[in-house]
């Protein structure tokens, strides 16, 4: 056994414990009262240090989405006798709230009984921060991800995420699902002739006026790769897919995009390929997006500015 610090030792303890950035505490099991925390506390959270006198006054200090969770699992660990910490927002007296971590050590009676808490807060603001910064950036990368660099419409990676869904939704409620793909014509020549630059401008911009093609929410639009775009629409007939196809030529043309080296006028046009269908079982929409790239290719032999239909195929 150990003696009692003498009163000169205590001194240094106390000397110790209060300066140090973390702030420690003692909580009386029977009584629920606190029996010293640091005067730390009030430059970390403005409470001053005699303002916390119960365990109630601990728990209207949590911020209130966790209050009841972090009270009923610190109240379920000290009954288990079990060391702990929780993390958890601390309101501060200005209506702010810093995050702690508190780490709990439970004093147990010869019997077992807890008989005192004794912990630190820990001031973890900055580290949260950081995680909180380090999800953002996660969410924005996955967002990068699923986005087209230049033209900032979604990528050939989220077409292939959506139509496989919205293939999955249409076999299920056996509606139709058209899908639309466009093509940018002579754009080679473009490129040679304006420079790569000016053809990355021009591509952003038919992006972007396609982009509002689709009038209904849930269709979708998606920069299929080069100078090809595409359209899902969910539960949408032939005939609307068609007028929508149509729509999307119609846009481009009304931009006017001079466009001096194209071998079918002075005017930059799209050609097109769309197609229906209700999928069945055995129907992969690989294959279906593959029928409606071969009807663009025959829009493009067929002279281009056009569009060219083909339904029920899958
Ligand atoms: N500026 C620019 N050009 C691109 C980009 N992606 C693909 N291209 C160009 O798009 C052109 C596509 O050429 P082709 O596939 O021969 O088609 P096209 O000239 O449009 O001819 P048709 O489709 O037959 O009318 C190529 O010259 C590619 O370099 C891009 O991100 N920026």
């Amino acid at each position: 056994m150990h003696n009692p610090p003498a009163d000169n030792d205590s001194t240094i303890y106390k000397t110790l414990l209060e300066s140090t950035k973390a702030i420690p505490w003692k909580i009386d099991w029977a009584s629920k009262q606190f029996t010293y925390i640091g005067p730390q506390i009030e430059r970390l959270l403005g409470w001053s240090q005699d303002s916390w006198q119960s365990v109630e006054d601990w728990a209207a200090r949590i911020h209130q989405d966790e209050r009841e969770s972090i009270v009923n699992f610190c109240v379920e660990r000290s009954l288990h006798g079990a060391d702990h910490e929780a993390d958890y927002r601390a309101l501060t007296q200005d209506g702010g709230y810093v995050w702690i971590r508190d780490v709990v050590h439970v004093i147990r009676t010869p019997s077992g009984e807890p008989e005192a808490l004794i912990g630190f807060m820990f001031d973890i603001s900055e580290r949260k921060k950081t995680e909180e910064q380090l999800l953002q950036l996660q969410k924005q990368l996955e967002e990068y991800s699923y986005k087209d660099g230049l033209t900032n419409v979604a990528n050939r990676r989220m077409f292939d995420r959506v139509l496989e869904q919205t293939w999955l939704d249409a076999k299920r409620n056996q509606q139709p699902l058209s899908v639309i793909m466009i093509d940018i014509d002579f754009f080679k020549q473009y490129n040679d002739f304006y420079g790569h630059l000016q053809g990355d401008e021009v591509l952003k911009r038919v992006a972007h006026t396609l982009n509002g093609a689709g009038l209904r929410v849930k269709d979708f639009f998606a920069r299929f790769g080069g100078e090809e775009f595409a359209l899902i629409l969910p539960e949408t007939s032939e005939a609307s897919a068609i007028k929508i196809a149509e729509r999307c030529r119609n846009l481009v043309f009304k931009e006017q995009i001079p466009h001096a080296a194209s071998k079918i006028g002075q005017i930059l046009t799209i050609s097109v390929g769309v197609a229906s269908t209700i999928p069945v079982s055995n129907h992969e929409s690989k294959v279906f997006v593959e029928f409606v790239d071969s009807l663009l290719y025959q829009a493009k032999k067929a002279g281009r500015n056009q569009i060219v239909q083909g339904a029920n195929q899958g």
